[in-house]
């Protein structure tokens, strides 16, 4: 039993949830054995088993042996579909399967050998011993997968290039063609179009994964089309020649039931752990007797508790549920000290998979922040009296409440994803929140592959509220979909990862700084049931206060009242005074528009307060500083509620000269498009991509956002676009997908000035620098994108210079020689149609730096930055990947300015030294 928990954890889930609650659905494909949703003439098990020998297929262990990566196992049959080798729809169905599956904690490669054990298990064969940690390949491996025309010589060398033997090559290709059939629609030569039913000429008489192939071909009727008919004249008989290799001895053998099961439970478990030596293979995964599922604290309102809720699975295969009369959780507080009384669970649901049954044991308790809790044990207690303990292997189940994802506060809203997090007060190193999407490859040699990468994002969260001993911390980011999308928390050592943005809510719930009371201290009866019409709904019952979420902007109408500013009171007497509603632990603006109702204005102050009146007194004017107003709404945390002396203020519309107009004494400003900034011009509203950025190449978040900030920090990008109120993006090309939007759909203010349009969700306000210096001294004006992004500004050399790079204002950015034990190797392009080092790549936009990569590419010969976040590993440099000029590798890295890190087609390229 491993510890939990463990790397294998997510591919266990997998491998034994095939039904019922907490499942998986993998299972589901493969079930019954004949299923496939492509209708007659498909089996799904014979295509996921075919997928798992091709993928293998091209290993050399000539090369594995001296420790060079060379195919295995690993995924790269994904970059592979059109090579030729690889013949047949199931191949591209088999992988947007297993993409689904596919995650950060579980490859496409464990799910390509996960998928031999479930077709062959589905279909009623053996259990083929599974182990997980296999690693994906990033590019095509050579060619190698044996074809029905290659004739017995060359099948028995490209056996024994994959480390197979004879008698392995006809075990193995009699245990793969016991499933499943030919195609005539693919292989006319083999099976005549109109001669088989639905053109599928099954290799022998059942769906099954059983003796019949060798049955048949030794005592007949042979129907094997590899076998006998067509495919004998056009030397394409290839089942013949292997089965007869040996004098058909093997297949003899294999007459025998066990004698066939046994043989294909070795040679396709050494098929599927033929790897490359870079992967360390786990130990045979088998299902743990208990396993915590889902686990979670959250903390409450007035920050005293800590909701901890989740589920324990219990095997109950050969000890049935209904032998088990109680499941309880013996825990250890966060002291260390044991507490005696046991949290109780009450049955949630069950699951199965092939061998297996599960029963889920589901609580939910509340415990105090000052003790906690960092590990339990599980005691079983039969309905017979007796106990048993499951305490992890000795440490008990680990849990730590240092940094915890808040969920009721988190939510997913128009693409739009806000995190909130509680991070211990103790905790002191930043904290930050990574998004993993998948991501729709558009590269691919020779083509794209069906497998979406995996592109994960890391941004710091700003702190807010301390609520008892936790800091609040929210981050939001736009995500182009919830589908597959991962996201999670960490400050140091700490975290909680691996959360499904598909399971948060469209509303962001609130967390009171205070306890919540029915005995509210509010002068608005609580029965002023107007603030539903509030778009937060708190996920709990109590009432909403104050919040850690930074609003995105003010709220320019509420119901028939437009924001006219950020006011100050009046002098000596209050700015409204007709009449006044206090509420400080719910307050929102459609709340105060409710009880001012009638009036001509209205204002709330210092979060809680809301005045009416029908004309603002002498003195009141709009603040010199508009951010003042920056408190935000107990019952709203997208709303701003004022500040101390500063009113948010709300005049009917039709009163208002201008519903977005602002006057003030002598100067009008007016919420608009900013047409230009510095060296760009407005663009134009634009979308973001189809499953990829619309300007990904940097991004820089910012709660004081506005176009001037935004542009200067997209600088030498050609262009820079304002995206959600807070977030810039820059690029040299729009992503596929991006189109124009209507104006009025960047209808956000900017998070830096509430006068200035950026964005909205999904919409990002485009400036394209074609300008000129503000300062006079016109440059050339780029005439084209490629012209531009080919300039960003040359290390050490001003010669090429023109005003886009002039203005990019880069500074003390030098070649840094060596990063640890790698040297500096230069300025290289990428290699002709493959990556220049294709063996690893890790991505990060925001921070990444030339140390980073060293890190990630820790052990690899050579490692390179491109494109300013791009870190690509490899063991050589692929052919026609030369050295460039110093200067092309311009980009500054984003997480140090003092670095370069590559350009586009370009990587800073360093080297391992010893
Ligand atoms: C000399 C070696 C081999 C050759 C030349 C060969 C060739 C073929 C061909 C031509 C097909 C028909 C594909 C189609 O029409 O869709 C096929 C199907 C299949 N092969 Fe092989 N094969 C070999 C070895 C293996 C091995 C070692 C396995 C697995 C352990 C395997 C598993 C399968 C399966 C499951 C199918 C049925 C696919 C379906 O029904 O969609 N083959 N093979």
């Amino acid at each position: 039993q491993p510890t939990w928990p463990s790397s294998i954890d997510e591919l266990e889930d997998v491998m034994f949830l095939g039904s019922g609650y907490r499942s998986r659905g993998f299972h589901s494909f493969v079930t019954p054995c004949s299923a496939s949703p492509d209708g007659p003439g498909r089996q799904t098990a014979a295509e996921w088993l075919r997928a798992g020998f091709h993928d293998m297929a091209t290993t050399d262990i000539y090369y594995a042996n001296k420790g060079i990566v060379h195919g295995g196992i690993d995924a790269s049959l994904a970059f592979e579909l059109n090579d030729g080798e690889d013949i047949g729809a199931g191949f591209n169905s088999t992988l947007l399967v297993y993409a689904n599956f596919f995650n950060s904690r579980l490859p496409v490669a464990d799910l390509i050998a996960l998928g031999v054990y479930a077709s062959v298990r589905a279909c009623s064969g053996p259990v083929i011993p599974m182990r997980g940690g296999r690693i994906d390949a990033t590019a095509a491996g050579p060619l190698g997968v044996p074809q029905p025309q290659n004739g017995i010589g060359q099948f028995t060398n490209q056996f024994a290039r994959m480390g197979f033997n004879v008698t392995d090559m006809i075990a193995m290709t009699a245990c793969g063609h016991t499933l499943g059939g030919v195609h005539a629609e693919d292989f006319t030569n083999i099976v005549a179009p109109g001669t088989a039913p639905n053109d599928f000429q099954l290799f022998d008489d059942t769906l099954e994964f059983d003796n019949n192939i060798a049955t048949r071909y030794i005592n007949g009727p042979d129907t094997d089309a590899l076998s006998i008919g067509i495919s004998t004249a056009s030397g394409r008989n290839s089942d013949f020649q292997v089965f007869s290799a040996d004098n058909n001895a093997t297949l003899q053998a294999m007459t025998v039931p066990a004698v066939f099961n046994s043989m294909c439970i070795s040679i396709l478990q050494r098929m599927i752990e033929t790897v490359p030596p870079t992967v360390t293979l786990s130990a045979v995964i088998e299902p743990y007797e208990v396993k915590p599922a889902g686990l979670q604290l959250t903390l409450l309102s007035g920050g005293t508790q800590l909701t901890f809720s989740g589920d324990i699975r219990v095997r109950t295969t050969v000890r049935s549920a209904a032998q088990i009369s109680s499941v309880q959780l013996l825990y250890t507080d966060r002291n260390g000290a044991s507490v005696s009384t046991p949290i109780d669970t009450v049955v949630a649901g069950t699951a199965s998979g092939f061998d297996d049954s599960f029963s889920f044991y589901s609580f939910s308790v509340d415990l105090p922040v000052t003790t906690s809790i960092s590990s339990f044990t599980v005691l079983i207690t039969g309905t017979d009296g007796t106990t048993e303990t499951y305490d992890n292997n000795g440490g008990g189940f680990p849990i730590s409440d240092s940094v915890i994802v808040q969920t009721p506060q988190s939510c997913v809203n128009n693409g739009d994803l806000t995190v909130v997090a509680a991070v211990r007060s103790s905790v002191t190193t930043p904290v930050n929140m990574t998004v993993t999407e998948k991501v729709p490859r558009k590269a691919g040699s020779p083509t794209p592959s069906p497998v979406p990468s995996l592109v994960s994002t890391t941004l710091d969260m700003v702190q807010g509220d301390t609520i008892g001993p936790y800091n609040i911390y929210s981050a939001s980011y736009s995500i182009a979909s919830v589908a597959g999308t991962k996201y999670g928390v960490a400050s140091g050592s700490f975290s909680d990862t691996f959360k499904d943005a598909s399971d948060l809510g469209t509303t962001c719930g609130s967390l009171n700084v205070s306890e919540p009371s029915s005995t509210s201290s509010s002068i608005v009866s609580t029965s002023s049931t107007s603030v539903s019409s509030s778009p937060i709904v708190s996920t709990s019952s109590t009432p909403v206060s104050s919040s850690p979420i930074v609003p995105i902007s003010s709220t320019p109408t509420i119901g028939a009242y437009s924001f006219q500013g950020c006011y100050t009171e009046a002098d000596s007497t209050r700015a409204l005074t007709g009449a006044s509603f206090f509420n400080y632990t719910g307050m929102t603006l459609e709340q105060c528009a409710t009880e001012c109702v009638g009036f001509s204005y209205w204002g709330v102050e210092y979060g809680g307060e809301c005045y009416c009146g029908n004309s603002l007194n002498t003195g009141s004017v709009l603040a010199t500083n508009q951010g003042d107003c920056s408190f935000v709404c107990p019952g709203n945390s997208y709303e701003y509620c004022g500040a101390g002396n500063r009113l948010e203020m709300y005049l009917l519309s039709s009163l208002a000269s201008s519903p977005s107009s602002i006057s003030s004494t002598g100067t009008t400003q007016t919420l608009h498009i900013v047409p230009s900034a510095g060296l760009y011009n407005y663009y134009g509203c634009y979308t973001e991509g189809d499953g990829d950025r619309a300007l990904g190449a940097a991004f820089y978040p910012s709660d004081t956002n506005t176009i001037e900030d935004c542009v200067a920090a997209c600088s030498p990008y050609l262009y820079a676009g304002a995206e959600y109120g807070r977030e810039c993006w820059c690029g040299n090309s729009f992503g596929a997908g991006s189109a124009p939007a209507p104006d009025s759909d960047c209808s956000m203010v900017c998070t830096g000035n509430q006068y200035e349009y950026c964005g909205a969700g999904n919409r990002l306000s485009v400036y394209i620098m074609n300008g000129t210096f503000a300062g006079g001294s016109a440059g050339s004006i780029p005439a084209s994108s490629s012209q531009i992004s080919s300039i960003p500004s040359s290390p050490g050399s001003s010669s090429t210079a023109t005003s886009a790079t002039a203005a990019a204002t880069q500074t003390g950015a030098t070649i840094k020689p060596s990063i640890g034990k790698y040297a500096y190797y230069g300025c290289q392009t990428e290699a002709t149609n493959i990556r220049a080092l294709n063996e690893a790549s890790y991505y990060n936009y925001t921070s990444m730096t030339l140390e980073m990569c060293a890190s990630d590419c820790g052990g690899y010969a050579y490692w390179g930055v491109e494109y300013g976040g791009e870190c690509y590993c490899g063991n050589s440099l692929n052919a026609g990947s030369t050295n460039a000029t110093e200067s092309d590798c311009s980009f500054l890295c984003p997480g140090d300015d003092l670095e370069y890190c590559g350009a586009g087609n370009r990587l800073s390229t360093y080297y391992l030294t010893e």
